[in-house]
């Protein structure tokens, strides 16, 4: 006999509108859904508005939900419905032979062999990034983290993804970059709106959101004509954008606006999930100058007289600044949380081997990360900030899951290039100056919009004295 999602365990809701008052307070969503696992057991039900919705941790139904797309599974119809208003079509949210045939471009240029084709632009970028922090160490000032990390990444993702140099690092906050930043919060603002007002009645906020929109539309489609020009001179794909001009064999080629929604979902996708993982790191390098002590001696030892890697091999040599990547990644991770629904009537079968009743449709929330503070046998003392325990680790059977980038066929495609970015902002800042906390603004705090970020994050940069000679 399976249990079905009313007899499930969980908070009691309020009349009307559930349980979304406590799940939606304080900007602590993923916090709220994980103390729910703790106290209701690792699969519960909880209700936003008059709609039941299930939580879970269990490894079972994670390892089912993932990789079992996009057939079984699928995005969460209500997200993806906001998202795909923004941008349609995009490979985040689009299902079955759509996602097939965008997913498959999306995966081939951020491959391997793509991401040391362009290492160049990393280093570029990171170079600039190095400049601004100087300048900061020698002025006495603060250097806010997650802004100046998400200009980073979006200038290290465009560059890679259309070969555009957008300079948001440099931009004096008039530009479209400072724009497009403006872009990712509006977009977390709707997906967790109770009410859709945007489709009856345009905010100013709105309208700045459409206008950001269109001027970033007009940008693609000019690099596109460039990039469709290129590529049909003979010249093989360099980048995202001209992959997307002859996506596969067979396969019709893409509107323009499946064009500029996927080059949006990139940005998105690659912008705001790196950026927070890159602060993490930073946080957690300043809070521990041991760590910062340790991540100097290594990137002396690897990059010698040079400011920054010339190569991913020379960065794969990077080990102790990957682990404190990783470390800082279970302590906060950034997408704790993903959203499916079952595309037809299932049963699943949990850890405890109990069966459960999922109704097509039936909204579920899966806790990806639910593992790094929960798991004891694979993370002792998961609350303290321990880097080395991923290079002394020894494979562990997993209890609960910890799979930040997701997992099965729909698993991120920009890990690697998410690792390698960060790994080399840490290792290059840490060597190149001390990192200090600035508190002066109150402590550090988080907030859980799509993804969740560090609020109040600032460090004081101040220039080492000693470094090794160049050469
Ligand atoms: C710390 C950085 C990042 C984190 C934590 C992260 C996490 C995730 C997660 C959890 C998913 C959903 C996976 C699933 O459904 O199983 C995802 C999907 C995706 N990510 Fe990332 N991501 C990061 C960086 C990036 C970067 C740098 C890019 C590209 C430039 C990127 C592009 C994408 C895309 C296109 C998808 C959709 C894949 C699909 O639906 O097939 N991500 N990411």
């Amino acid at each position: 006999m399976s249990l079905s999602v009313r007899t499930l365990g969980g908070p009691r809701p309020l009349p009307l509108v559930g349980n979304l008052p406590e799940l939606t307070r304080g900007n602590r969503l993923h916090r709220v859904l994980t103390d729910w696992a703790d106290t209701y057991g690792p699969t519960y039900r909880f209700r936003m508005g008059r709609t039941d919705v299930v939580g879970t941790a269990d490894p079972a139904h994670l390892d089912v939900a993932l990789r079992r797309r996009p057939d079984d599974f699928r995005r969460a119809r209500r997200m993806a419905e906001v998202l795909e208003e923004l941008a349609p079509h995009g490979v985040f949210t689009a299902e079955g032979k759509q996602w097939r045939r965008l997913r498959h471009v999306a995966t081939q240029s951020l491959n391997a062999a793509y991401l040391r084709q362009y290492f160049a632009t990393i280093t570029r970028v990171t170079e600039r990034l190095l400049g601004r922090w100087e300048a900061a160490a020698a002025a006495g000032a603060r250097v806010d983290v997650l802004d100046s990390m998400l200009r980073f990444t979006l200038d290290v993702t465009a560059g890679l993804a259309m070969g555009v140099d957008l300079n948001a690092l440099e931009d004096d906050g008039t530009g479209l970059p400072s724009r497009m930043a403006t872009l990712f919060p509006a977009i977390a603002d709707r997906l967790f709106a109770p009410f859709p007002y945007w489709r009856y009645a345009k905010l100013p906020r709105d309208r700045r959101l459409a206008e950001t929109l269109d001027e970033f539309a007009a940008v693609v489609r000019e690099h596109f004509a460039l990039a469709r020009d290129r590529v049909n001179l003979g010249r093989p794909p360099s980048n995202f954008l001209e992959a997307l001009v002859r996506p596969l064999e067979n396969e019709p080629e893409l509107t323009d606006e499946e064009v500029v929604s996927n080059m949006l979902t990139m940005l998105v996708a690659g912008e705001d999930t790196t950026s927070s993982l890159i602060a993490w790191s930073l946080h957690f390098v300043a809070e521990n100058p041991d760590v910062q002590e340790r991540l100097r001696a290594e990137a002396d030892e690897v990059l010698g007289s040079r400011r920054t890697p010339d190569d991913p091999p020379m960065v794969g040599r990077l080990k102790y600044a990957a682990a404190v990547v990783q470390e800082a990644q279970r302590m906060c991770p950034v997408a704790p949380y993903l959203i499916v629904e079952p595309t037809r009537d299932l049963t699943l079968t949990g850890q405890d081997r109990r069966e459960l009743f999922l109704p097509a449709g039936q909204q579920i929330f899966l806790l990806n990360t639910y593992g790094a503070l929960r798991d004891v046998e694979r993370f002792p003392d998961p609350y303290a900030f321990r880097p080395q325990r991923w290079l002394d680790a020894e494979p562990t059977a997993e209890t609960f899951p910890f799979a930040p980038f997701g997992g099965g066929p729909r698993f991120c495609p920009g890990r690697n290039l998410a690792l390698l970015e960060a790994g080399v902002v840490v290792s290059v800042l840490a060597r190149e100056m001390e990192l200090v906390p600035d508190r002066s603004s109150g402590p550090v705090g988080e907030k859980a919009a799509f993804t969740v970020f560090p609020t109040n994050l600032f460090l004081r940069p101040r220039s080492r004295e000693t470094r090794p000679a160049r050469g």
